[in-house]
Formats: C-alpha cells, sequence, structure tokens
C-alpha cells in the first residue's frame, strides 16, 4: 500500500491483478466517493454487477424456452428454422470469435450451443419434457459461473497478458486497448500497452497521459508512456506513484575527483533513485557524440545549482578547461573562480571570450588532425609519446604537450545572444564538436524569442528546469513530451526538478524527471577546497589553446594560475601575488592584468581622472588624429578589451573634439589595415593584437 501525492493510499495489488486498476481504499475515499452511496448492500451490489450478465442471460435462457414453447410446441417446421438459427449462431459466434483467445473463442461457442440446443428443444418440446429442466438447472449455473471464473481469472487469460481494463481505460478515451502483465519494481509499474490497430496510434495514448494521471490521482509528471520504436500503437506505460525527489539531497562533493572529462558527470538523481549522468566529449568506441548542452529554467528553477552542479563535476576532472561568462559578477560561482581557466564578466569581456572561442577551435581542430584523432579522446590530454599519434614526419613520437578538453560555459545567455548575435553560436557550435569543445548555455527563459530555433538546434542536450507551461516545447522535443515530460508543471516550485536530454542515456528516461543534488550554504568550503584542488591539480592551457585565445584576446586571456607549481599555462606569477596560504593569488582575475611593477600615472585628478586624459582644448591636425587613435586602440589592448566600439571613444571624442562618425570610419580604415577584425555584432571590432618586437 504506497500513498499519492495527495498522501491518499493507491492499493495497488488491485492495479496488478486487474491489469490495470489502482482503486483508492479506505481512507483515501474522500466524502461522497463511496461505492455505491456508502451503505454495505450498495458496496457489495456495485462489486457484485460485473459478474451478473451470464446469470441475467441464463434467466433469459430459461424464459426464451418457455415463451417459445407456446407457440411452437411440436412443430416440424419451428424445429428445422430453430435448428438452423442454432446452428448459425454457433457458427457465428465462431467465426466472430477469431480475433480473441483460442480458448475464449472456443467457450463462447459452447456457451452458446448449448445454450441454443437447449432453448431450441425447450420450444419443441416444452422446457419441461424429459430431462430438460434438469439439464437447464445444472447446465445454466454452470455456464453462468464458467464466465464468473473467467472474468475472475482475467489476467491469466490471455497471451503474455493480454487483457483491456475497460474501467480505467475507457475512462480515458482508449476503450480498445489491451493491457499486458505489469512489471513492478518499488515505486514504479511498467505495463505494455498496445491500442486498437487501425484506429489509435501511440499519439493518442500519449494525449491521454493527463487524463490517466487525473483517473489515478497522480501528478501529470508521475505517468509516462514509452512507444516502442517499431510499432506506431504499442509501447510502455510507466507509472510512478510517489514523488521520491520531493526530499531535497544535497551535494556532497565531485563524484570522481581526478577521473577524466570523458567519465560521466554526475549532477543529481532520478526519481527511481539512480544517477543522471551527462557525458561532454564523445566516445568513438560507444558510438557517442561529443554535445553541447543548454540548461533551461525559469527564474528560481534552480538554474544556478543545476550550474554547480555540472561545473563541480568539470572542476573534479584532470584534463578539462572551463572558461566562463557570467554577467551576473560571479555571484554563484565565486568559490569556484580560482579553479577555472578563463572567467568573464558580461558585456566586453564575454564578447572578448566568444571572439577567442572563435579563434581557438579551429586551432584546436588543427592539431587534432596533426595528432590524428578523429576526435577528442582522454589520450589526447596526455603527452604525446604514442607514434600512432604524432605531428612529426618521420613517425617517431612527437612528445607535444597534451590538449585538454575544453567547455565553455555560456551563463544567463540571453543578454550575450543579444550583443553577439546568435550566429555565432550556432557557428561555435558546428564546428567546436571535432575540436573538443563543448559549449554550454544556460538561459532563463528559453522560448525563441531569445534564441533562434538554428542555435536552439545545435545544442543537442539538454536539462529542462521548471518553466512557463508555454515554453516547454522550446526546452524539450516532441517526442518527450509526448512521453510525458512536464516541466512546465513545476515552474519555479520544485527547484532542482529537471528532464535530462542528452547523448548516451537510454531515451526511455528523457521523460524521467531527476532532480539535481542542491547546495547547502555549507557546500562553499567544499566548493573552496574543490577549486583550490583544480588550482593545483586540474588542466592548464596547452600551448595551442593558450596561444589562440592570446592572439585574440592578449592579456585579457590569463590562463588559471597553479599556486604550488609556480607558473601554469602561459601566465607566470610572482611568488609575492600568493596569499599566505598559498592558495590563491590576492589580486581579483579582473585586475590579473595589471603590471604591478609598472609606474603610477602621473595625475592630481583622484580616481575619477577620465582614461585618455583632459580635454586638450583644440582639434588635432588630421595627422595627429590618427596618430591618437592608434594610440587608443593600443591602450584598449593593453588594457585587455580587445573588441571595441565607436561607443567606447564617447570620452575620447569629447578629449580631443572628434566625432564618433569619425571614430567609425577610422575603424572601418583599421579593419582593412589588419589592426581590426569585424565580429558578428554590427559596429564592434576585435583588436588584432600588434605583434610583439622580438
Ligand atoms: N536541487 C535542489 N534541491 C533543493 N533546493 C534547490 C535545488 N536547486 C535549487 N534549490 C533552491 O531553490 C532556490 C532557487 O534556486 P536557484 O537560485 O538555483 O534558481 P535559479 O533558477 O538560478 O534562479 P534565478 O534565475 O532567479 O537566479 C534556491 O533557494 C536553491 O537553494
Amino acid at each position: 500500500m504506497a500513498r499519492n501525492s495527495n498522501g491518499r493510499r493507491v492499493r495497488h495489488t488491485d492495479f496488478l491483478d486487474n491489469g490495470m486498476v489502482a482503486e483508492y481504499t479506505g481512507p483515501g475515499l474522500l466524502p461522497g466517493e463511496s461505492h455505491g452511496g456508502g451503505s454495505i448492500g450498495a458496496y457489495l451490489l456495485h462489486r457484485a454487477m460485473p459478474h451478473l450478465p451470464p446469470w441475467v442471460a441464463a434467466a433469459g435462457i430459461g424464459i426464451a424456452g418457455g415463451l417459445g414453447s407456446l407457440q411452437w410446441e411440436q412443430s416440424a417446421a419451428a424445429g428445422v428454422g430453430l435448428t438452423l438459427a442454432s446452428v448459425a449462431l454457433t457458427g457465428a459466434t465462431w467465426w466472430m470469435g477469431k480475433s480473441t483467445t483460442q480458448q475464449r473463442r472456443l467457450h463462447s461457442a459452447i456457451t452458446v450451443a448449448a445454450a441454443s440446443a437447449w432453448t431450441t428443444a425447450a420450444c419443441l418440446a416444452g422446457p419441461a419434457a424429459g430431462p430438460l429442466p434438469d439439464m437447464y438447472l445444472i447446465g445454466a449455473p454452470v455456464l453462468a459461473l464458467s464466465w464468473n471464473i473467467r472474468m475472475i481469472l482475467r489476467r491469466n487469460d490471455d497471451p503474455a497478458g493480454q487483457s483491456s481494463d475497460k474501467g480505467l481505460l475507457e475512462k480515458v478515451g482508449l476503450a480498445r486497448a489491451q493491457i499486458g502483465n505489469a512489471t513492478v519494481e518499488p515505486n514504479r509499474v511498467t505495463a505494455p500497452l498496445a491500442v486498437e490497430a487501425g484506429e489509435q496510434t501511440n499519439e493518442d495514448v500519449s494525449k491521454a497521459l493527463g487524463r490517466i494521471a487525473s483517473a489515478l490521482d497522480l501528478p501529470t509528471s508521475a505517468v509516462r508512456y514509452q512507444p516502442d520504436p517499431g510499432s506506431s500503437r504499442r509501447g510502455e506505460l510507466v507509472i510512478v506513484p510517489e514523488d521520491m525527489l520531493a526530499q531535497a539531497a544535497y551535494w556532497e562533493g565531485p563524484s570522481n575527483l581526478g577521473g577524466s572529462i570523458a567519465d560521466p558527470l554526475v549532477i543529481g538523481r532520478y526519481d527511481d533513485g539512480s544517477p543522471m549522468y551527462l557525458w561532454l566529449p564523445g566516445d568513438p568506441k560507444a558510438g557517442r557524440n561529443g554535445t553541447h548542452v543548454l540548461v533551461a529554467g525559469g527564474t528560481g528553477s534552480g538554474k544556478g545549482e543545476t550550474a554547480l552542479n555540472l561545473q563541480t563535476e568539470i572542476l573534479s576532472r584532470r584534463d578539462v578547461l572551463l572558461w566562463l561568462s557570467d554577467p551576473k559578477m560571479f555571484q554563484d560561482f565565486r568559490p569556484l573562480l580560482p579553479g577555472i581557466d578563463w572567467a568573464a564578466e558580461g558585456g566586453t569581456p564575454t564578447e572578448v571570450m566568444v571572439e577567442a572561442i572563435k579563434a581557438v577551435i579551429p586551432a584546436r581542430t588543427r592539431w587534432l588532425g596533426q595528432h590524428n584523432y578523429r576526435q577528442w579522446v582522454p589520450a589526447a590530454a596526455e603527452v604525446q609519446n604514442d607514434p600512432a599519434h604524432t605531428c612529426r614526419t618521420d613517425g617517431r613520437a612527437c612528445g607535444c604537450a597534451g590538449m585538454p578538453y575544453l567547455v565553455t560555459w555560456m551563463e544567463e545567455a540571453a543578454s550575450t545572444l543579444r550583443n553577439i548575435g546568435d550566429n555565432a553560436f550556432t557557428g561555435i557550435a558546428q564546428e567546436a564538436r571535432s575540436a573538443g569543445v563543448s559549449l554550454i548555455v544556460s538561459l532563463q527563459r528559453p522560448s525563441f524569442d531569445q534564441m533562434s530555433t538554428s542555435t536552439r538546434a545545435s545544442l543537442p542536450s539538454v536539462i529542462a528546469l521548471g518553466c512557463d507551461p508555454r515554453d516547454e516545447s522550446f526546452s524539450l522535443p516532441d517526442t518527450v513530451l509526448d512521453a510525458g515530460a512536464h516541466p512546465g508543471a513545476w515552474g519555479n516550485r520544485r527547484p532542482g526538478y529537471c528532464y535530462l536530454v542528452t547523448p548516451g542515456i537510454d531515451e526511455t528516461r528523457y521523460a524521467s524527471p531527476g532532480r539535481t543534488w542542491g547546495f547547502a550554504p555549507d557546500a562553499v568550503s567544499l566548493m573552496e577546497v574543490l577549486a583550490d584542488w583544480a588550482q593545483r591539480n586540474g588542466a592548464v592551457a596547452d600551448p595551442i589553446t593558450a596561444g589562440a585565445a592570446s592572439s585574440v584576446a592578449g592579456n585579457a586571456y590569463t590562463g588559471r594560475t597553479a599556486p604550488s607549481h609556480g607558473p601554469a599555462g602561459h601566465a607566470a606569477m610572482e611568488d609575492d601575488d600568493v596569499d599566505e596560504t598559498g592558495y590563491g593569488p590576492l589580486v581579483d582575475p579582473e585586475d590579473e592584468h595589471i603590471d604591478p611593477e609598472a609606474e603610477l600615472p602621473e595625475s592630481q585628478e583622484g580616481d575619477d581622472a577620465p582614461i585618455f586624459g583632459r580635454n586638450s582644448g583644440r582639434k588635432p591636425s588630421p595627422e595627429e588624429a590618427r596618430r591618437l587613435f592608434a594610440d587608443a586602440l593600443a591602450e584598449f589592448e593593453a588594457a585587455g578589451q580587445m573588441v571595441v566600439g565607436p561607443k567606447d571613444f564617447t570620452d575620447w571624442c569629447d578629449r580631443h573634439s572628434l566625432s564618433r562618425p569619425w571614430v567609425s570610419e577610422r575603424l572601418k580604415e583599421a579593419a582593412m589595415a589588419g589592426r581590426l577584425e569585424a565580429t558578428n555584432a554590427t559596429g564592434r571590432w576585435r583588436i588584432v593584437p600588434a605583434p610583439v618586437a622580438a
């Protein structure tokens, strides 16, 4: 006996006995829901009703025999007619029963033959003649009882348990569907279901799921249907009566510290308690492609904590780099920052990161190709000592530094998509998988006005958290919604509840809800320890990735620092920059590009001094203006602001009495000269770092 979400008891045994029915019992009945009016007599009548028809039929046959004898007793013509009618009726029963089981067909034919033979004899000879009364008194109850017994044993009647539960299925519009023997696991009942051939399809079952849940008084997400891929009318109905996820479970640390990013990431558990796995890189042996992920959910649906689940898993692996863009100033992720290879706030730093991602993808793909990797595998992250993966033409091992997997994360991506244009993301997503790069995009309101369908289509995996019901079709594929997934039913009332659609997971799982681990306040210290571990033991950027990133981002890309190893990646750090614990840099990541030894500019202006100095009070000559413009670009570059547009020159224009249209023209000229490169956003240009003098 279990309780449903309303605390009402559901008698599962009845479900099984009848093949389908989940019947309320005892305290589960609400006032007014009593069987047949509330009295014991009415209840018994209610239970006996299904068994009465054979008895009514038996009585009817007796009456028919009596009445018939008044009309036809001793009539030879009637004898011929009644005998023919009886044979015809028996034959018709046999013929009509061909679609049912052999046993049911025989039982029906014998019943009809016996009843029609007795009626014929009674009509012709009179019901009281010879042995007819005894035959009736013995035969009629035996036949009626045989049908009663058959009904009681119905679950064993058909091969493979095929039976139909008219009660529930009729109620939900699937009256002629057949339901097979249910498999019962703790809190999960799975029953094969077949709808009527030629009349209904799997789609009709999907549409009826809400009604089935309603009939069983369960939440919509408790009832799912997994169509059989080989049939349009068969599938499996899954019912999970009790919501095992209602009790939040909390993160207790990474699942596989020091493992490879190719091992599954565990981000929570399903409603049967099994772990929710997600793989980012592909695996040629398992026939699985690498994937990009959309984390979609409304405000308060648990996106932030889902991100923490994924990021802590990523940072706990030895062969992966994480680049994170977050317009919310790393509000949720601050404890993890030391382990992150590159963290960029929204706006220009994110624009720079996106440009850098675009540059590292071809560089990484080229490297993987040169080292004979068709896609990224963990061996690619090791030093290349295998002659099968050498870039040397003589076939000897090349010893090149390994290339860690790269996860690029766009948190709260709506504004980034708006500013950068989601074409950039589509391009990145399409190219990235062959470069050992996964893109993770988190979006608060998953809807078509936030992200184009082609960008959405380029993110094959989704973690769909609670959302507005109107946005469900954006989050999840139709097939998963048809199978019973319903994130709109959660809204923000079930934080962390999610559906996970991703390669490597059995598709029957897609419509099963899961829940991410919650992050209790005391998880912060554990996250800090993890970030420290990642900073010390995690992968550092390989020369190809770091080189390509720096070539675009200049000193806006520093790479992660590893305090115990001294300089890591391509970013050296002085001992003095490390705090006394030896655990972390003393400077904020956004200040890391500033040279502490550099002379401070002489200024009487205090902190509010404009970056480009005060108004010179005169308009420079064209020559001088161009030189000042070149200097301004160099200053942006030195400050790590690698993407610029006319609006960044507003103060500068005031300073030098020059106009923004003039700047726009110079920007275009600089692009023609190779100093700038166009980005996806109109009017925004990426500074091409000036070559360093040898
Ligand atoms: N898996 C979970 N188990 C238990 N509680 C959770 C879980 N996920 C999130 N929560 C709780 O739900 C609340 C909202 O979560 P969170 O801040 O992650 O949502 P969000 O979608 O990021 O919201 P917003 O977009 O407003 O930042 C928080 O109090 C959080 O602790």
